[in-house]
């Protein structure tokens, strides 16, 4: 395909979206079945076309002053890929399979609009819904802190202390262009391809071989902040498929136990793989029957992580359509997931054991507020201070990584050059 004819099949692949309200990842899928003539090449270059306008979605339509993929595309190509009215005209040829000129009104729009004049909440790309509880995350740094999630993120790796160390992965790897993190001890990041591709790191031979799993470096230091030791009783309430318990048999080193667990018995599957694949021995996986299978844990645990479910508005940067698609009520859904599982994790906890609350979100609702709730019924539970989390995981000081009430440590693109993460720990009296 052409450079043009991608731009015009990701019109079409932006307008399925929106008029049947589906997910980016069907549409995109379902494109790539009905055009076996596109390669893989043309297939991630058009899928880079697609994150990138939901990315930008808010920003490129006030721009163009219309609310058309066509006008999302074109402002998304100006303001994020850095193209002029000169360079478009060349796509936008009217040629076989290219998108029609640019009209006399889209040619005033681009000469004329500034971004700057916008509204706070669409030069952030953030639905105007959620600005309240954003400004209140980040106060003056709102639009930054928009913009930073708006932008492509990285491919973190977190090397298996298991199998290998940092050095080796990093020689292993060169090829990649991979390089130490910042923060994270574990941490590798690659850059991604032309387009925005991501690396296939998964096809790399150190990783059929368990030296490291595809982790954010923001991912990682919750991991560390939780801080399993060797020889410790630990229970992940909310495993998922996995990646904090392999941090912790990790950083563990095989020694004490690890319980894993998960209300989705299929989110839960894929762990055994990958336990296997990183070498991890102390892992109990308790696949849940209709009910959780934890009750024998309670009081014993000296911690207890809880991922949370949450709206997953700190991972924008690699799922922007989870930004347009969330709604109000399931916001709402998800505060009430959060009291649920903080509640059933406290039990595990043994007395002077912790409580590490995580949810990969930026909203003060889902973060302070959950925990503000949780200890207006638990008075045994103490947060740990801000300066223990923040040495915890590196950071040279604390308070630019404070939450909006304190309560927590709240990672993200602009503060942390992570995604957006939420930590705290709640020592049980
Ligand atoms: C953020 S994800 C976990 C990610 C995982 N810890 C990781 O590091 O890969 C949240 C998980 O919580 C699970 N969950 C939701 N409600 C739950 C509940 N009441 N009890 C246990 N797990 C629950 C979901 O199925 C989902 O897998």
């Amino acid at each position: 395909m052409t450079p043009a004819a991608r731009l015009s099949a990701a019109i079409e692949i932006l307008t399925d979206i929106e008029t049947r309200r589906r997910p980016a990842a069907d549409a995109l899928k379902d494109w790539g079945l009905s055009h076996r003539f596109a390669g893989s090449g043309d297939r991630a270059a058009l899928a880079g076309l697609v994150y990138d306008m939901l990315r930008r979605r808010a920003s490129s339509r006030w721009l163009m002053e219309a609310e058309t993929p066509r006008a999302t595309l074109i402002g998304m190509l100006v303001l994020q890929r850095g193209e002029t009215l000169e360079s478009l005209a060349g796509l936008f040829n009217g040629e076989r399979f290219a998108p029609e000129p640019l009209t006399t009104e889209e040619q005033t729009a681009l000469a004329s609009r500034k971004l700057a004049d916008a509204a706070p909440d669409i030069q952030a790309d953030v639905p105007h819904w959620l600005w309240t509880s954003f400004e209140a995350a980040f106060g003056a740094d709102a639009v930054k802190e928009g913009q930073a999630l708006a932008e492509r993120a990285p491919v973190d790796l977190r090397v298996n202390t298991l199998k290998a160390s940092r050095e080796k992965l990093l020689a292993e790897l060169e090829p990649l262009h991979a390089t130490a993190t910042p923060l994270s001890a574990w941490g590798l990041r690659v850059p991604l391809g032309p387009d925005g591709r991501s690396p296939a790191v998964q096809a790399e031979e150190s990783f059929q071989k368990g030296w490291f799993e595809i982790q954010d470096e923001g991912s990682q230091l919750a991991g560390m902040i939780a801080a399993a030791r060797p020889g410790e009783q630990v229970l992940d309430l909310c495993a998922g498929g996995g990646g904090k318990t392999l941090e912790f048999a990790a950083a563990m080193d095989n020694k004490g136990q690890i319980f894993a667990t998960d209300s989705d018995k299929r989110r839960l599957a894929p762990i055994h793989e990958r336990l296997s694949r990183a070498g991890a021995r102390n892992v109990q996986v308790r696949t849940p029957r209709g009910a959780l299978l934890i009750e024998d844990l309670d009081g014993h645990m000296d911690m207890v992580l809880v991922d949370a479910p949450c709206s997953g508005s700190g991972t924008w940067r690699r799922n922007p359509d989870a930004k347009w698609r969330l709604r109000p009520s399931s916001l709402a859904d998800r505060q009430k997931d959060q009291a649920a599982v903080l509640k059933a994790g406290a039990k595990a906890v043994k007395p002077g054991g912790r409580l590490v609350f995580v949810t990969c979100s930026v909203l003060p609702e889902e973060n302070d507020a959950s925990v503000q709730a949780f200890l207006a019924d638990h008075s045994d539970f103490t947060p740990a201070p801000l300066q223990v989390l923040a040495k915890a995981a590196g950071f040279s000081g604390f308070a630019r990584f404070a939450s909006s009430q304190g309560l927590g440590l709240q990672l993200s693109p602009n503060r942390s050059g992570t995604d957006g993460f939420f930590v705290t720990v709640l020592h049980r009296a």
